[in-house]
């Protein structure tokens, strides 16, 4: 399809429960296109009573849900991973219309977004529990997993269809219902996915997709709700920390995928050619914004001149402009508000020090775009070392020992990823076994996979998604005494 047809036929009501409804008071509130800050289409506005509506229709399958078939509901989700590929390129011009990404970044995402379905699919049917005897030989013990229940997911606009499919795929798979609650800024691709489900034969209840412009206000109620059984959520550690204590009190389990601050390390010995494209992939995938992209480079200072000549060159290369257009690979960012923070960050850097060898200034015209940034000495008080940058900045600095740079990859709240390049075995396991974070690339700049444990530890969250370990954060554990 065309941007007008994409656009004039992609839903924008809610979906309540398999239903498509038009919002309390038929509210509505307008979807941007980044590269021209342009509306793109209205979308219906959830009220806090629309989300309870749902999940009541949420509650009312929660029981017949949980006891379908595992083949069956890994059936679905295979059926809807097949429509997401066949509408694929659908799906990635709606993300790059509605999150700004240049289209191969789009289009590697609903590859990537698809695929949790195919994963879970194939998770369902492989829950287990186990039996065994008491050691005091007076009884067995019988271990069974069940659903956890009805459960509220919260994303982020950065990866608008991976994020929710890497919690709708194992929910489903797991046998619990789900309402999404896309972000504001990205609803249609989800929209676009309750429609599929749709048209899969997905049973009354089990998914809601919520858009809404007053996320507190709409999921705070179902927060309390003691209905509700789990919240999953994908985002900033701010909104994660307000969201847990509220959580906390209504003792929901909770997954928290949160931000990130990867540290990127070089050792001398590194093939640093190796080392160049893998930064370009740590730094530019998702233009920048992505939890898992490099924020700062550890570089050891033997090495470090030639990498950043060889890093300068190759950003660049990236060439500017609407996603949409043939030939961009870096689109805007998502609004004027991330845009002003990549600007602060960077001139904070400037002002303490730093070097810009590549970029730095805001280009005229229309839409949020930010270019391809290189800066280099930055010091320590920099914020940029702190605080997740969220764009197409990578910010350099040296170093001379491994403790060296050991230390200044764990100096952060955060530890989500984190990057090593070096050609010693040895070192690759000492420091990915030193580095505080849930997830280390070795040699590599894209650590993404459906079938591996993704998350944080530290302020970067709790709880992992993908993986085998996926499907257990939708799992309770229960224990049945025999005699
Ligand atoms: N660890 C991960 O897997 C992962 C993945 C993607 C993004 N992120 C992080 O997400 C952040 C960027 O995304 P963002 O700007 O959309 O984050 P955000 O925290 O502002 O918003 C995330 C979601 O929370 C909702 N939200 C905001 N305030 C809320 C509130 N008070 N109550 C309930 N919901 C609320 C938003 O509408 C959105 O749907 C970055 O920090 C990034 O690192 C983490
Ligand atoms: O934005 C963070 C998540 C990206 C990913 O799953 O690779």
């Amino acid at each position: 399809m065309d941007t007008e047809e994409l656009i004039r036929t992609v839903p924008t009501e809610l979906f309540l429960g398999g239903d498509w409804v038009t919002a309390e008071n038929g509210a509505t509130f307008p979807v941007h296109d980044p590269a021209t800050g342009d509306t793109l289409t209205e979308v219906a506005d959830a009220s806090p009573a629309d989300a309870v509506r749902a999940l009541d229709a949420a509650v009312a399958a929660q029981h017949e849900w949980a006891a379908t078939a595992p083949r069956e509901r890994g059936e679905l989700l295979r059926s809807v991973f097949a429509r997401i590929t066949e509408r694929a390129e659908d799906f990635a011009l709606l993300m790059t219309l509605e999150m700004g990404k240049a289209l191969p970044e789009s289009r590697a995402e609903t590859k990537y977004g698809a695929e949790f379905f195919r994963w879970f699919a194939e998770e369902a049917v492989r829950i287990s529990g186990r039996y065994t005897h008491a050691p005091a030989g007076n009884g067995r013990i019988l271990v069974t997993k069940q659903p956890v229940g009805p459960c509220l997911a919260i994303t982020p606009w950065n990866f608008p269809l991976a994020m929710g499919t890497r919690k709708i795929g194992p929910a489903l798979a797991a046998g619990c219902t789900i309402l999404m609650k896309p972000a504001s800024e990205t609803p249609l691709t989800m929209l676009l996915l309750a429609q599929l489900f749709a048209e899969a034969g997905l049973p009354k209840g089990v998914l809601s997709v919520l858009p809404t412009s007053r996320a507190g206000a709409v999921t705070g109620p179902l927060i309390d709700d003691p209905r509700l059984r789990k919240l999953t959520f994908t985002g900033s550690t701010e909104v994660g920390r307000t969201l847990s204590e509220r959580a906390g009190k209504a003792m929901l389990r909770t997954s928290m995928e949160l931000g990130g601050n990867a540290p990127f390390l070089v050792f001398d010995d590194a093939d640093l050619d190796a080392a160049v494209e893998g930064a370009l992939a740590a730094k530019l995938r998702n233009g920048g914004e992505a939890c898992t992209a490099a924020n700062r480079f550890h570089v050891a200072n033997p090495v470090r001149e030639e990498f950043v000549k060889k890093l300068t060159e190759r950003m660049g290369q990236y060439r500017l402009g609407p996603g949409t257009d043939p030939g961009t690979t870096l689109g805007p960012l998502i609004n004027a508000g991330q845009r002003e923070t990549v600007g602060t960050l960077v001139q904070d850097a400037v002002a303490a020090g730093a070097s810009v060898r590549l970029g730095g200034d805001v280009p005229d015209g229309r839409g949020w775009f930010y270019p391809a940034t290189v800066l280099d000495g930055v010091t320590a008080d920099a914020r940029i070392l702190r605080e997740e940058v969220f764009g197409p900045v990578a910010a350099v600095t040296g170093f001379d020992t491994e403790q060296e740079a050991i230390d200044a990859a764990n100096a952060t709240e955060y530890g989500l990823a984190a990057y090593i390049y070096t050609q010693s075995l040895d070192r690759a396991l000492r420091v990915s076994e030193a580095l505080e974070s849930g997830m280390v690339g070795v040699n590599r700049g894209v650590i993404s996979d459906v079938a591996a444990p993704f998350g944080g530890v530290k302020a970067s969250g709790l709880g992992r998604e993908g993986g085998s370990e996926g499907i257990e954060e939708y799992l309770e554990t229960k224990y049945i005494a025999l005699q």
